[in-house]
């Protein structure tokens, strides 16, 4: 059992406050994604678990014990960084074997080759165990990375951007044998990212941070369908979540831009409202009876789809349409959208108003 909790753990750098007032629990075996914009406090959030870093306040709480004090050898878990921090001029064996061999392990000879066998073998590096790490390629060097994580079967694997230095198609490779990993192994994953995609498709849960602050945690699908407000709103899907300002009036959004009155059929909200209306660009429906009229700003191909940029009066809204789509830029269209697809947003203060 590896369940992880945080308790009100505030954490400050001088003048700076990287968390403030986490709440967070992570189950046993779960894959938990910490998802942010640079500086949101996600490393910090990872170094705390560690122990690596002493909350100013708060709690830690591993396997339902007060491990606040405990230092990171207690807390048994191992860290992969987004260097690889590895020892360049051993081989891969070397490296592997490097933390089976340090004194508060009690390893045998032929414990340490079975271990680091097997876990050479999972990470499909077995014939690279005797090459110098120096010679490696990035790609191989982050598996050995993560070989030298999972050869101590740790409880715990906290991740900080693993995969941030690689290239894109090694980063999809990568995305899914961590998967499988994390399902072989059963242990609980920590896995730090700024980038949506590897959330979405990596995590059970993605807690979502900004500015040191824990905002929603949620499944990929909670977090992209109910999102909390505006900003988890926009933290995931690409293109982002259109958020379109006007008032809510005889069951139809009545958009400042253009005076557009577009229906919806589950309104949250009273009647001459204003709100922020947030629709996700496969919902945007174009067709020549839509209730909304604009032009074709841009068009990006995406080979299965389009994402078009539709100018209503100014305002720029994103729809993503099929490949097959006859459309170009400077064209005239009519839009408008799944009338059941609308979120709707306090203006003031991003809240979703169905969750509130
Ligand atoms: N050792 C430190 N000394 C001073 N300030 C720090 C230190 N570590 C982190 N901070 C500050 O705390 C805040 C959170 O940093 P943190 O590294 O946790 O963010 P992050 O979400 O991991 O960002 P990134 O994606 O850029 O790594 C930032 O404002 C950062 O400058």
């Amino acid at each position: 059992m590896a369940d992880i909790a945080l308790a009100g753990i505030t954490k400050k750098f001088g003048p700076n406050t990287a968390l403030r007032g986490v709440d967070l629990d992570i189950k046993d075996g779960e894959f938990f994604v910490l998802l942010g914009q640079t500086g949101a406090g996600k490393t910090t959030t990872l170094r705390v678990i560690a122990g690596l870093e002493k909350p100013d306040a708060g709690k830690v709480m591993i396997e339902g014990q007060d491990a606040t004090r405990w230092n990171t050898a207690q807390r048994d878990v191992a860290l992969v960084l987004q260097q690889y921090s590895l020892y360049p001029r051993l081989t891969v064996r070397g490296n592997l074997e490097f933390p089976l061999k340090s004194r508060t392990q009690n390893f045998t000879p032929a414990e340490i080759k079975e271990r680091v066998e097997r876990a050479a073998e999972t990470l499909q590096i077995t014939q690279l165990l005797d090459r110098k790490v120096e010679k490696l390629s990035g790609g191989e060097m982050q598996r050995v990375s993560i070989g030298r994580a999972i050869v101590r079967s740790p409880r715990v694997f906290l991740m900080d951007e693993p995969l941030s230095a690689l290239d894109a198609n090694l980063r999809d490779v990568l995305r899914v044998e961590l998967k499988k990993l994390h399902n072989e192994l059963g242990a609980t994953f920590v896995f730090v990212t700024h980038d949506q995609v590897e959330a979405m498709s990596m995590g059970d849960k993605i807690g979502v941070l900004n500015q040191g602050k824990l905002v929603q945690v949620g499944t990929p699908d909670e977090i992209y369908s109910r999102p909390l407000n505006t900003f988890v709103a926009r933290s995931v899907g690409t293109p982002p979540m259109n958020l379109l300002d006007g008032v809510l009036k005889d069951s139809s959004a009545v958009l400042d831009a253009g005076g557009h009155a577009v229906p919806v059929s589950n309104p949250n909200g009273t009647d001459g409202q204003r709100l922020r209306f947030g629709v996700r660009p496969e919902n945007i429906v174009i067709s020549a009876d839509a209730p909304a009229s604009g032009y074709v700003f841009d068009i990006e191909n995406h080979g299965v789809l389009k994402i078009l940029t539709i100018d209503a009066d100014g305002l720029h809204i994103h729809a993503t349409v099929s490949a097959q789509t006859r459309i170009a830029i400077n064209d005239p269209v009519r839009f408008g959208w799944k009338p059941d697809k609308v979120l709707f947003f306090n203006p003031e203060t991003g809240r979703n108003l169905a969750l509130t």
